[in-house]
Order: structure tokens, then sequence, then C-alpha cells
């Protein structure tokens, strides 16, 4: 059976600049990538274009069997995905705003109301739940944004930096809520916290100047004598290590 999310050759060029370069990684169900590198390295446009966001300019992504580009509802039925930033209806509430997206994903009724009540459960928002987002703090914006992610049960799991922002506290409680759902699901997400890939993940993708330079477990990373911390050093810097197009045209993502 083929993997959940196939990611194959996959790139995008922003005018003459190469934002992700030929990427090509699988994740199955029970697995939790952690897709790393440093600023810039083109891990937010790889999951923009899982996501339907961002169109490939070459190169193919699966979710479900169903490809980005050909068939983005079926994608988006099957996929969670939490952006950067988590950017939401501010003057919403979060109930408001997770019953409108309940309806959005077509639930109606008793069913929306169970959907919004687990999400908010699962990401323990039920305390501010009348409240508007733009009140909220930074983390529980995340969570917000993290409960709309989780709303429809996807089997494929896209987060981009989903303890971005959060106490210890709360990252260890969403890297809890990670770690319960891995087996049922294939989940990526981006971090800069090494520390996160070694409490969470199961594999490790590192990714700089758009390549994927490496794709391993988090162990076989630390095996020769040196940190996770020192590998990706090792791994992402030099020239152009991280970047930024100097003259590189912008598209509307
Ligand atoms: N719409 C766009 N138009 C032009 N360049 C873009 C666009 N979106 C991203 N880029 C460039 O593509 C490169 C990859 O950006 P991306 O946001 O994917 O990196 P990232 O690995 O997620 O970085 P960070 O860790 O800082 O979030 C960057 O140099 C960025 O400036």
């Amino acid at each position: 059976m083929p993997a959940l999310i196939e990611i194959e050759r996959l790139t995008k060029r922003f005018g003459s600049f190469t934002a992700v370069d030929d990427v090509s990684f699988t994740v199955d169900r029970g697995e939790v990538v952690g897709f790393l590198g440093p600023n810039g390295a083109g891990k937010s446009t790889t999951m923009k274009m899982l996501a339907g966001f961002v169109t490939p300019s070459a190169g193919t992504a699966r979710v479900c069997g169903h490809d980005v580009t050909d068939e983005p509802v079926a994608v988006k039925r099957c996929l969670g995905y939490l952006p950067e930033g988590a950017p939401t209806y501010p003057e919403m509430t979060v109930a408001g705003f997770l019953g409108f997206v309940a309806r959005v994903r077509g639930y109606r009724g008793g069913e929306a109301r169970d959907r919004v009540a687990r999400a908010m459960r699962l990401t323990a928002l039920e305390g501010v739940r009348l409240q508007p987002i733009e009140t909220l703090s930074k983390g529980f914006k995340r969570r917000v944004g993290l409960a709309q992610a989780l709303l429809h049960d996807p089997p494929a799991l896209v987060m981009d930096e989903p303890t971005d922002g959060l106490d210890p506290n709360q990252k260890h409680e969403v890297r809890e809520l990670i770690r319960s759902m891995a087996p049922e699901k294939a989940i990526v997400i981006s971090t800069h916290i090494l520390e996160e890939v070694a409490a969470v993940c199961t594999r490790a993708v590192i990714i700089a100047r758009g390549r994927v330079v490496v794709d391993a477990t988090p162990r076989a990373l630390e095996a020769p004598g040196m940190t996770l911390d020192e590998v990706f050093r090792e791994l992402t810097l030099g020239p152009g290590g991280a970047r930024e197009p100097e003259l590189a045209a912008t598209e509307a993502a």
C-alpha cells in the first residue's frame, strides 16, 4: 500500500530562484517526520504545496493517494494543515470559528457540535470557547490553529512549527497530543527545536537550500558520536546554508 504522504521530486521556483529543489520523501501511517532546516530552506513552501496553497513548478505530491494538483478537494478532506502563524479570523470566538470550520468541512447539527467539542477537548480550549480569538495569548491562538487542523480527524497531518510560541508546559502538551495521534496518522512537523525531533519524531528529514540532505531516524543521526545539533550545523551551514533570494520574483502564496 502506498504511503499516506508521498512527495516525489517536488520543486518550486519563484522566478529564477529555486525555493524547493527536487525534494522526495514519503510518510507512512505511524510515522512522525520532523522536517528541519535553517531559515529559508524551503520547509514552509514544501508544506504549502502539500496543502494545496502553492502550486508545484515540477514534481508531484500525493496525500492518501490523491494528487495535490489534480485532486485538491480530495487532498483537503484527508489532510489537516496547521500553517505558520496559524491564521484565523481574529474577531470570531473560538467556538464560532471552529463551528465555521466544521460547516465548511460539511458537518451539520449534532455532528458539527461533536466535532467542535472534540477538537476543543484535544487542544484544551474549552475554558476560552467564548473568547474572541484576537484576545487570546499567542499560545492559545496556536492551539486554535491546531484545533481546526484536527477537527475532521484527518489521516494525514502537516504542521508548520506546531509548538512555536508555546510555553514549556504547552509545548509538552502539544508533543503529548502528537505522540498520542501518531499510531493512526502520518504526521509531518517542521521545527527549529532539535530536542523536539528526539522527543516526538520517528524520522528526521533535513533540508538545506531547497534540497534534502538527510532522511534518517533521529537515533541514526546521533550515532557517529555527534549531537543532533552538531549534525544539523554541519549539514546546513556553509555557502548559502541559510539564504534569502536577493532578486527572486515574488508570487502570492
Ligand atoms: N511567495 C514567494 N515569493 C518569492 N520567494 C518566496 C516566496 N515564498 C517563499 N519564498 C522564498 O523561498 C525560500 C524558502 O522559504 P520557506 O518559507 O519555504 O523557508 P522555511 O524553510 O520555511 O524558512 P523558515 O524556517 O524561516 O520558516 C525563502 O528564501 C523565501 O524567501
